[in-house]
């Protein structure tokens, strides 16, 4: 049976990069979705802005929505301190698959615990199922139209603290124009906003920081 395109770069990963080394897993899937096929990792230069953001809140506790092949948990886990975890949700059991498989062969699984199933399920079990008190910090980078009502409900459920930090993948392109104008005009959050370009693309593209004020 034909393999997928996320099949192809976990081949390729296993093939080129160095196990356990995750930057040079991070730099081979960047190789091979910029010179062979596009794939919607957040990419380099948007990853540098993950990056920077993970090291100043330096999170005990962080969420990634949207796992997709395992690239954002594999940056941001080799970030995490001695002790801190990276919850990261996914609903496509398939990319789930694959991303168990990248973040393992990364050697940061013992940092990261994937879970399979919709936001709008998960969010409501972090508490109680995760064991999960406060979210330190939050990389939105799923479904575009459930930004804000993920947010809404993370609220709801009583996981941000002063301090948390929210980081948005795509505002621009594919956008989150509602996102945008919820956050921008709720009091709880500052929002800063980040210019860069669609991975592996020219297209602009940027993405937004919120910081909950508690
Ligand atoms: N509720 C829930 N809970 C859990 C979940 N897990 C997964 N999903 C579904 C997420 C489906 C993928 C989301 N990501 C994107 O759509 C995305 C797209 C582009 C893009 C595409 C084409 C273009 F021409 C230009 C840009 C670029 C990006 O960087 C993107 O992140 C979930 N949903
Ligand atoms: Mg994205």
């Amino acid at each position: 049976m034909n393999q997928s395109k996320e099949q192809r770069i976990l081949d390729f990963v296993l093939q080129n990069a160095v196990r356990g080394d995750p930057c040079s897993v991070v730099d081979t899937i960047d190789k091979y979705c910029s010179q062979k096929e596009w794939a919607m990792n957040v990419g380099n230069e948007k990853g540098i802005i993950l990056d920077k953001t993970v090291e100043e809140v330096n999170p005990s506790v962080a969420l990634e929505l949207g796992t997709y092949c395992g690239y954002s948990a594999v940056r941001i886990a080799q970030l995490l301190k001695p002790g801190a975890r990276l919850l990261t949700v996914e609903f496509n059991p398939k990319f789930a698959a694959i991303a168990k498989q990248m973040i393992e062969f990364a050697g940061v699984h013992d940092k990261v615990k994937i879970l399979e199933g919709p936001s709008e399920e998960i969010i409501p079990q972090l508490k109680k199922k995760y064991e999960v008190d406060t979210l330190d910090f939050v990389f939105l980078d799923h479904w575009k139209d459930r930004y804000t009502p993920d947010t809404i409900l993370i609220q709801e459920c009583n996981l941000l603290r002063k301090g948390s930090v929210l980081l948005a993948d795509n505002v621009i392109v594919p956008g989150a124009p509602e996102f945008l104008n919820y956050i921008r005009n709720n009091p709880r959050f500052q929002c800063t906003n980040y210019p860069s370009h669609l991975e592996y693309m020219k297209v602009k593209d940027a993405m937004e920081k919120a910081v909950f004020l508690g």
